[in-house]
């Protein structure tokens, strides 16, 4: 047990971080030891022990389709007694399941690199807590049942179809070191436990891995609790969609958010 956790009044529960790419070389030993070292000091809250953080560096398919589900959950919402409302949570599952896996191997033009940054939780810990986020975001990994509990998605790109584009930095070879964080959310009944921010500082430390000098974040102009959060993390206003743009594509006006690494 970590000092911090010894100074904290609730159990602590071990959560563990996992960016998950096709490629292998992606995570040095340096990255490797400063997530470690974050998640010992940084990252901590009440109910959550990040000291079993670790890396995972191959492709896990359970994973990423647990990932999909609580981004099922998380961006959606659903009435749990409308007609065919399970066939549809899972088609839409399945359809963020294939962009996913296409993304992190590598294969989605336009896109260098992709990682899937996951916070998971073991089953154990958090069965009383939703029967329905652990059934539904359950996956297996070195013989433990565990739970993905946050997640998103750290893309090193020019641009992200349909959304703004970054304008930094505004030397050449800005499809090397820009990149875009996509798909953040966590489970509704951990909110507020710091899970968002730490997160955001574990795709940080990746994307300073990678080489990045600017990562974007885009934000629906009426997402406080969003907003907050990445303002907390270091990210400042850039520009916002244009009105017409949110209209033709029947969607909240987005604002753009930069954070220098
Ligand atoms: C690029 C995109 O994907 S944008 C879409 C963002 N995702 C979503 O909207 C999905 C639904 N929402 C969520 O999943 C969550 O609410 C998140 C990801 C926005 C925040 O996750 P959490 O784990 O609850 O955030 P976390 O506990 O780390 O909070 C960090 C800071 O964010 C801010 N914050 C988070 N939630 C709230 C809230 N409901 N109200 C006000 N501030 C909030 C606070 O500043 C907080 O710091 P504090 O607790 O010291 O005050």
């Amino acid at each position: 047990m970590t000092l911090l956790s010894s100074l904290c009044s609730c159990p602590p529960i071990p959560c563990s971080w996992f960016p998950l790419t096709s490629n292998t070389n992606a995570f040095s030993k340096n990255l490797r030891t400063q997530i470690q070292s974050s998640a010992s000091t940084n990252i901590f809250t009440q109910k959550l022990d990040t000291t079993l953080l670790s890396i995972a560096e191959s492709f896990y398919e359970d994973e990423l389709w647990a990932a999909a589900c609580l981004r099922v959950r998380s961006f959606h919402q659903f009435r749990p007694d409308a007609f065919g409302i399970q066939d549809h949570m899972r088609y839409l599952a399945e359809r963020e399941f294939e962009a996913l896996k296409e993304r992190v191997s590598g294969k989605r033009l336009g896109f260098r690199r992709v990682s899937c940054v996951n916070a998971s939780l073991p089953l154990s810990h958090i069965a009383s807590l939703s029967d329905d986020l652990c059934s539904s975001c359950k996956f297996s990994a070195n013989g433990e049942d565990r739970i993905v509990v946050g997640t998103l998605d750290l893309n090193q790109c020019l641009s992200l179809p349909d959304e703004i584009v970054g304008l930094k930095p505004k030397v050449t070879g800005a499809d090397i070191t820009r990149a875009y964080l996509s798909n953040v959310c966590v489970a509704e009944e951990l909110h507020r436990n710091g899970l968002g921010y730490a997160l955001l500082e574990v795709s940080k430390l990746v994307a300073n891995d990678w080489g990045i000098t600017d990562l974007y974040v885009h934000v629906a102009v009426d997402n406080e609790p969003a907003k907050k959060l990445y303002m907390k993390s270091g990210f400042v206003y850039e520009s916002d969609e244009p009105a017409w743009q949110a209209r033709f594509l029947d969607r909240p006006r987005r604002l753009l958010l930069w954070s220098g690494l």
